[in-house]
């Protein structure tokens, strides 16, 4: 293994994984820290944690845990990855994070932080539209801070200038590398990120609007050994490890994928504008979907899982039956969806009542129990939209690592766990295809899309390309 991610959040690790695959890596992304080594031939491994939104303390031990882990299996450099919207508190934890593994790594390199060179940190990613000009964060044609991320339930990024913001999470001297210097290409970049180092700003906030200027980025940092940032940092690592011969070229999605056509159901705890739209979406194309409410949860969580199971039961798609199972398009399109997404003014409202960090707990705690059931119950295929919310399902069903499949939409790609609940618990040994979405990634007609191409078999170097609207 030559790179190692460390992933704030699951989709987010699916969305570097992604990446990283595209580039032509073997990539597998592995749900925490695993007990054993790697299996062989993995050249890129993604350690998916759950510390995006927990005490920094806690995301800082979590993180180190996964650096011992992936330089254990010869990693030689790690990228940390964050949110494409750098969501996090003025608290927390990009910043003791990135100051954790950057000490770390120095002492395991035994030269000091010189040799550490600066780190580099970029949460742009052009193709979902987030972009970084002098500095600030946009999301399209908005600020951060007046994109609808300034709602978001447990992260609410209302800053967009990400050098102030960083400044606020760290110690260290927070520096830029700005949009006219990174056009200059990779030496520039270079040029002025070590200016920024030897001036005491270790951690170099660099612009990036285009997916070029990621490439140079990550040719750039080539030599160093971390990097901070989301899935478009990683666009260059692959070229570099080529470059120097530790991969053989190979196109994007060069190995075989097969696809389940089983029964399928789709949860959803986001609640952003981009998910909200996606439920609204699949309402309106007529395929099921229950709403269940955070106040029903909090009441009576056992009571919410049965009548979200007595719902997919009795939804269960057209199209499917038996050993087949639904079929993909139009009949995929029925599959019933469960979801707590709610208004912002909603979830503000039972966060008042109850407490954020209680309501988190046990809506997330509600759909674990609830994916674990479904797929004891038969269910093959899954979507979860939302980092935390598919962080709970996947941790609630115990899956250790996942297979990257085709892209479904920029930055979600398919995924499939093998063997499944093999120690008798759900899943019976089958694996299971999932679809990891961020909130805020692909269109209204995501979920029939995903479940479409859950569906798919592909052979050999012969993917289909995303599907575009
Ligand atoms: N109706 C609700 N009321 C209060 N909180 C809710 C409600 N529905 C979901 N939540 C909580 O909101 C959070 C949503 O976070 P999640 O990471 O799943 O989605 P997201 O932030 O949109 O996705 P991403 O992190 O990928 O951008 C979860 O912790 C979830 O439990
Ligand atoms: O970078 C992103 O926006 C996503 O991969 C993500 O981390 C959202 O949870």
């Amino acid at each position: 293994m030559h790179l190692g991610i460390i992933g704030d959040d699951f989709t987010g690790s699916s969305d570097a994984a992604n990446t990283l695959a595209r580039g032509g890596l073997r990539v597998v992304q592995y749900a925490g820290v695993p007990s054993g080594p790697a299996e062989r031939g993995v050249e890129a491994g993604v350690v998916a944690l759950k510390s995006r939104t927990i005490a920094a303390s806690e995301a800082v031990a979590l993180s180190l845990g996964a650096l011992d882990w992936l330089l254990a299996q010869g990693c030689r450099q790690i990228l940390f990855k964050v949110c494409s919207t750098f969501d996090s508190t003025r608290s927390g934890n990009i910043g003791p994070v990135a100051e954790a593994l950057r000490a770390a790594l120095a002492a395991r390199l035994g030269a000091g932080a010189a040799a550490m060179g600066p780190v580099l940190v970029c949460p742009a990613f052009p193709r979902a539209g987030r972009s970084l000009y002098q500095g600030h964060l946009f999301v399209a044609d908005a600020l951060l801070s007046e994109s609808g991320m300034r709602d978001h339930p447990l992260t609410p990024m209302r800053d967009p200038d990400i050098r102030r913001w960083l400044g606020y999470q760290t110690q260290l001297g927070v520096g830029h590398v700005a949009a006219s210097t990174v056009f200059a290409g990779a030496d520039a970049i270079r040029e002025g990120a070590l200016a920024e180092a030897a001036a005491n700003r270790p951690l170099v906030v660099v612009d990036a609007i285009r997916d070029e200027d990621l490439h140079a980025i990550g040719q750039a940092a080539a030599d160093w050994p971390l990097l901070v940032g989301g899935s478009g940092i990683a666009l260059g690592l692959p070229e570099n490890l080529r470059r120097e011969g530790l991969v053989p070229v190979r196109g994007p999605d060069a190995d075989a994928w097969a696809g389940s056509r089983g029964r399928a159901a789709i949860l959803s705890g986001s609640c952003s504008v981009m998910t909200r739209a996606q439920v609204r979406r699949h309402l309106a194309d007529g395929a099921p979907g229950l709403e269940v409410s955070a106040d029903e949860i909090v009441a009576d969580g056992a009571g919410a899982v049965g009548r979200a199971l007595r719902f997919v039961d009795d939804h269960p798609g057209p199209g499917e039956g038996g050993e087949g199972g639904n079929g993909a398009g139009g009949a995929a399109a029925g599959a019933p969806l469960v979801y707590t997404s709610a208004d912002p003014s909603v979830v503000r409202e039972a966060q008042a009542r109850f407490g954020q960090e209680r309501v988190a707990g046990a809506v997330e705690g509600f759909f674990a129990e609830l994916a674990r059931r479904l797929v004891a119950g038969g269910v093959t295929r899954l979507v979860t939209a939302g980092g935390e919310t598919s962080g709970a399902v996947v941790e609630g069903l115990g899956l250790a690592s996942l297979a990257i499949g085709p892209e479904i939409a920029a930055g979600v790609p398919a995924v499939r766990a093998d063997g499944v609940g093999e120690a008798g618990g759900a899943g019976g040994g089958r694996p299971l295809w999932l679809a990891l979405k961020s909130g805020n990634f692909g269109d209204e007609r995501f979920f029939a899309q995903a479940l479409d191409v859950l569906g798919q078999t592909v052979p050999e170097a012969g993917r289909p390309e995303a599907r575009r609207p």
